[in-house]
């Protein structure tokens, strides 16, 4: 349905959107994740013909949106982070003119026009001008626009910012109606959101797609691993060597706690490997007492952090697979896993987008 390749925007030295490339498939809902300044608004802006793109070619149904962007954009209806909704026109009287816009044949414009705002359920509101509607029933406007036309792909960016928490309820019920009749492609950097609503992740850093998968295989990978925190006396190349000669452990981190000259330890290792035990014993070996231990689940919210918090993204050989390629994905190494998960971000940040622009 949609084929992004090898996506770059740059503004001056400033590469936004690097190098992306996936593939949309019809009737699924899509969830393009990532921190604010990610990169998301951009190629979405880039997707429905919005901005030009600096290198790499946008497919919609086969139509190139650069080359031929009236067939293209046919297929597509957009919500911008802003929907750019005229305030000074009643709901009804915009909803007339978006159709006339997106040219509705005459016969079929009153029907739909009813239709979409009962939809989006601001029927009862046509006759109000849009500058006195609130926040959320503006993005319904947009919504409605978004979705007048029954194009194939709709598109939303970030289309919750901003809502009170019933607000984005409704708001999430009507995303996942859509799903019966369109492809629906949403933006977000709150993970709860799209884990919520979509079938299918892409998480976004760096103008880099870091990682992409269903959000049950997410979840399921950070289940996949274990943290034990710890709190170790002794010599840090002793401790770490006896820590790394245990089955299961994956990884060892330490650091000085200066306070109490202790080593604070993190040894990450898979979840059904208890090895708290084993850890007792080779500490006692080397005669390195244990301080304090503790066992915890490594959060959604930490491995989505890792993955989009790095300067240097992850490099392409560990990178995605997009669902054409999702048969080989079965096999994948537990380390790969961990790296193509994501996580869940406090609902707190819900209304608040902060960051950079
Ligand atoms: N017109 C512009 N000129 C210069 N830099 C820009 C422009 N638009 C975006 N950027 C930069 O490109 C990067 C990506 O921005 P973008 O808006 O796509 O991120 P985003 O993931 O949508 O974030 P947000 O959730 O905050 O909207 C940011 O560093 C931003 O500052």
């Amino acid at each position: 349905m949609i084929e992004v390749n090898n996506l770059v925007k740059r503004y001056g030295n400033h590469t936004a959107v690097d190098h992306l490339s996936f593939k949309i498939e019809k009737g699924k809902i899509y969830g393009f994740l990532g921190p604010n300044g990610a990169g998301k608004s951009t190629t979405m802006n880039m997707i429905t013909g919005y901005i030009a793109s600096t290198e790499g070619t946008v497919k919609i149904d086969g139509h190139d949106i650069l080359e031929e962007p009236e067939a293209a954009k046919k297929c597509i209806g957009y919500l911008p982070e802003q929907p750019p909704v005229y305030f000074d026109m009643t709901v009804l009287e915009y909803m007339k003119f978006v159709a006339d816009l997106k040219k509705i044949p005459k016969d079929k414009k009153a029907n739909m026009i009813e239709e979409v705002m009962d939809m989006v359920k601001i029927s009862d509101m046509r006759n109000r001008l849009i500058k006195n509607l609130s926040k959320g029933y503006r993005q319904r406007v947009g919504l409605a626009e978004a979705i007048m036309g029954y194009p194939e792909v709709i598109i939303l960016d970030e289309p919750t910012v901003g809502l009170d928490p019933k607000q984005i309820i409704e708001i999430r019920t009507l995303i996942k109606e859509l799903k019966k009749k369109h492809t629906v492609i949403l933006s977000s950097h709150i993970l709860s959101e799209v884990s919520a609503v979509c079938d299918y992740v892409l998480i976004i850093s760096h103008g880099k797609l870091v990682a992409s998968d269903t959000p049950e295989n997410l979840g399921k990978l950070a289940e996949g691993s274990n943290t034990l925190e710890m709190l170790i006396k002794g010599e840090k190349t002793q401790i770490r060597l006896a820590l790394e000669g245990i089955e299961g452990v994956n990884s060892v981190t330490m650091e000085k706690d200066e306070k109490q000259n202790l080593w604070s330890v993190k040894v990450s290792t898979e979840e059904q490997n208890d090895i708290r035990e084993k850890v007792f014993y080779k500490m006692s070996e080397i005669n390195s007492p244990i301080y304090e231990m503790k066992s915890r689940k490594v959060s959604l919210e930490e491995i989505f952090l890792e993955l989009t918090a790095s300067d240097k993204p992850i490099s392409a050989d560990e990178v995605p697979n997009t669902p054409e390629d999702k048969d080989t994905d079965a096999g994948r190494s537990n380390e790969t896993n961990v790296k193509q998960t994501s996580a869940e971000i406090p609902e707190e940040q819900n209304n608040d987008k902060g960051g950079e622009k």
